[in-house]
């Protein structure tokens, strides 16, 4: 039995790569194991396209090295050109060639092959993506759903250790989108590559990602499996990015946080710094008013605060609720099932579970 641990298939360490003096993609490391599909997750502008172009071999880094399979493919002296990389590369504009037939697109990478070899892994890769059909026709003839398969295809026949794929769902409708997620997911799984996928919409990178790293700013501020990631977030930045969120202002004090809520725990956190105090609207819970009393307290919910409500809108699935806290003035949103429209002014008393909640030192303040 082989105790060692597994080789990532593709590890990146410490890259950067600065432009006119700006660094853009700022100590990034990652590795991504055979079968993985980790994404590149984060705001426009944030230097996920530049880290999947170093690590294409398009763009070279300022320093950092790049492994795949444990073999050095580039750092500041060894540079493996990109067709010597065994990465493929998918993109947002499938780019298919329309003067190819679709067996010949699938078949572009395999030009080494001898011609039966090529044609057989064409017309598997085609079969796998449920295309077959089309093997003769071009690419005009097809659907934007379908156009995605077979770029798929074609940047897969080569059987690539790596895929790179950037923004690759976006130009596709809405309605298709789904999906071609699954479908996609489930050939990249079966191919066994490491998949590196860039995008900005967090509900994307949630389906299809074993392991997100959420970039801002060139840097990686977290890295890991979904759930943890929404779970539990590093910073109020990382909570908003997935949701809509609360945030009630407090100081610590004595290692605690006094908010309208009762108070919560601080730890490691110095007397006097301003915190927020961040959970997202659907665990807002609501009850009404009783005689002038709301609720009774509770280790796990904390103290009911009474707030009014200041409108309501339904969307759908569910109604947006908005409060202003009677303690402070604080505006909170509520998101609940289906239909519920109360007055604007109904007062209502408001409870959160602790353990739903966040705390965290608000960005760029000191203890005062
Ligand atoms: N060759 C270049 N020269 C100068 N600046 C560049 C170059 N390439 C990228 N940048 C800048 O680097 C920053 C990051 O760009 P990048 O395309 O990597 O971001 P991104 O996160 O992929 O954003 P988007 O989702 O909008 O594509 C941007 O401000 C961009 O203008």
């Amino acid at each position: 039995m082989n105790a060692l641990p597994e080789t990532p298939r593709l590890e990146i360490r410490n890259l950067k790569r600065a432009f006119d003096g700006r660094a853009v993609v700022d100590d990034v490391s990652l590795k991504i194991m055979p079968g993985q599909v980790t994404c590149l997750l984060g705001p426009s502008g944030c230097g996920k396209s530049t880290t999947l172009r170093l690590i294409a071999g398009v763009e070279m880094q300022d320093s950092g090295t790049i492994h795949v399979d444990g073999n050095l493919i580039c750092d500041t002296v060894t540079r493996v050109p990109p067709e010597r990389r065994e990465i493929g590369l998918m993109f947002q504009d499938f780019a298919l060639f329309p003067h190819l037939s679709v067996g010949d697109n699938v078949a572009y990478g395999l030009r080494k092959l001898p011609r039966a070899e090529r044609h057989a892994r064409a017309a598997e890769l085609l079969e796998r993506v449920s295309l077959s059909q089309y093997i003769n026709a071009y690419p005009h003839q097809l659907s934007g759903g379908e156009q995605q398969r077979v770029a798929l295809a074609r940047a897969l026949a080569p059987r690539p250790k790596v895929m790179l794929m950037d923004e690759p769902f976006s130009g596709l409708d809405n309605r298709l989108r789904d999906g071609i997620r699954d479908d996609t997911l489930r050939i990249l799984k079966d191919e066994d590559t490491a998949v590196l996928l860039v995008t900005h919409e967090p509900e994307e990178a949630m389906r299809m990602a074993d392991e997100i790293a959420l970039m801002r700013d060139g840097r990686i501020v977290q890295q890991g499996a979904p759930y943890n990631l929404y779970t539990r977030p590093v910073d109020l930045a990382s909570v908003s990015f997935f949701s809509d969120a609360n945030v009630i202002p407090a100081t610590v004090n004595g290692a605690l946080a006094l908010t309208p809520f009762g108070r919560f725990l601080a730890p490691g956190l110095a007397e006097g710094t301003p915190v927020d105090i961040v959970f997202r609207p659907q665990h807002l819970r609501i009850d009404f008013d009783r005689g002038g009393r709301g609720p009774l307290p509770t280790a796990k919910d904390g103290t009911p605060a009474r707030a009014k409500v200041v409108r309501a809108r339904f969307m759908g699935n569910e109604s947006l609720v908005e409060f202003v806290l009677d303690e402070g003035g604080t505006t909170l949103s509520a998101t609940i099932p289906n239909v519920f429209l109360p007055q604007p002014g109904t007062v209502m008393w408001l409870t959160v579970p602790r353990d739903r909640c966040f705390v965290f030192a608000r960005s760029g303040a000191a203890p005062s």
